[in-house]
C-alpha cells in the first residue's frame, strides 16, 4: 500500500489553535490541490481526534473528479477511514453519512456496546491490533486486503506521528500558510511522543508557491541518527 500524509500548518508548525477548532490555514488553490489528493486515493484517513475536533466528511467535491472516479469505476468519493481505538465516534458524525464507505478501525479492548453503534449508524467495524490501541501496521494490512491501495493521511498530529513511527509514510506533503497560532499545546503536524536518536529522513522533491503560502513535498528515505 502507497501511503502520503497531507497536512496545511501554519508558519509555526501548528495544525490549528490551542482550541482545536478547525482553522482554514490553506487557500482556495490549495484546497483544490487537496480535494484532488483526495480524488486520488481510494481512502482518506483520520484519527478520531480530528473527527471529533472538525466532524469532516473528507469527500470529493469538485465534479469533474468525482466524475472522472465514477468513469474508471470508482466510488465518487474515496472511503473514510477513522482510526478511534475506544470507538468514541459519535453515531451523528458527518464522515458516517451514505456519502462514502466509511471504515473506523478499533482495538480489540473497544466495548461491544460502542461497536454495535458504530454499525448501527453505518460504519464498517474493523479490529485491528490485541489490546487497547489500533496497531496502525494490522489497520493497513486489513485496508489492504479490502481493495485500499493509495491511502491519504489527513491528520491530525497524534495519528501522523504514529504512521512515521511505524514506517509506514512513503510521501509527506506539508502547506505552510501565511499565519502564526502559537501555543505551546496547540497540535503540530507531528505530535505523539516525538523522535529522539533516530528520525524519519525527507528527500525534498518539491517547494512551490500556492496560494500566499508554500507547498513542500517529501518523499520518506527511511530513517537517520540525530547526530549527523
Ligand atoms: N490543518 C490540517 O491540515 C489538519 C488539522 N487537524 C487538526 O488536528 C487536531 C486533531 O489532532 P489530534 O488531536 O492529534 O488527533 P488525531 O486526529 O491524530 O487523533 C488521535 C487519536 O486517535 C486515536 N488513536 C487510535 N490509535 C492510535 C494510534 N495508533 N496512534 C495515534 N492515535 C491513535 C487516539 O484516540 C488519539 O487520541 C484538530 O485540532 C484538527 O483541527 C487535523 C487534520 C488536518
Ligand atoms: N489541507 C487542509 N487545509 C486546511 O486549512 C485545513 N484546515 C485542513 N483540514 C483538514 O480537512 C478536514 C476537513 O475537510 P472537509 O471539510 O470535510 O472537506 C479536516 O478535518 C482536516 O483533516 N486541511
Amino acid at each position: 500500500m502507497e501511503v502520503f500524509v497531507n497536512a496545511a500548518v501554519s508558519a509555526d508548525g501548528k495544525l490549528s489553535t490551542r482550541r482545536r477548532e478547525q482553522v482554514r490555514i490553506s487557500g482556495p488553490d490549495d484546497f483544490a490541490r487537496v480535494d484532488r489528493l483526495r480524488a486520488d486515493a481510494d481512502a482518506v484517513l483520520v484519527g478520531v481526534g480530528t473527527v471529533l475536533a472538525d466532524d469532516p466528511r473528507l469527500t470529493v467535491d469538485d465534479p469533474s473528479l468525482r466524475a472522472a472516479r465514477t468513469d474508471r469505476g470508482d466510488p465518487a468519493t474515496p472511503a473514510r477511514v477513522v482510526v478511534d481505538s475506544t470507538g468514541r465516534t459519535p453515531a451523528d458524525a458527518r464522515i458516517l453519512d451514505d456519502a462514502a464507505t466509511t471504515y473506523v478501525v478499533v482495538a480489540s479492548a473497544a466495548p461491544d456496546s460502542r461497536r454495535r453503534a458504530l454499525d448501527r449508524a453505518g460504519a464498517e467495524v474493523v479490529v485491528a491490533g490485541d489490546d487497547d490501541r489500533v496497531a496502525l501496521d494490522d489497520a493497513f494490512s486489513a485496508l489492504s486486503a479490502r481493495g485500499i491501495d493509495r491511502l491519504m493521511v489527513e491528520g491530525g498530529g497524534e495519528i501522523i506521528f504514529s504512521c512515521f513511527a511505524a514506517g509506514l509514510v512513503d510521501e509527506l506533503s506539508v502547506y505552510v500558510g501565511s499565519l502564526v497560532l502559537g501555543g505551546r499545546d496547540a497540535p503540530t503536524l507531528v505530535d505523539g511522543d516525538g523522535f529522539v536518536e533516530s528520525v524519519p529522513d525527507l528527500r525534498l522533491e518539491e517547494v512551490r508557491r500556492v496560494d500566499d503560502g508554500v507547498l513542500l513535498e517529501y518523499g520518506v528515505d527511511g530513517w537517520v541518527e540525530t547526530d549527523r
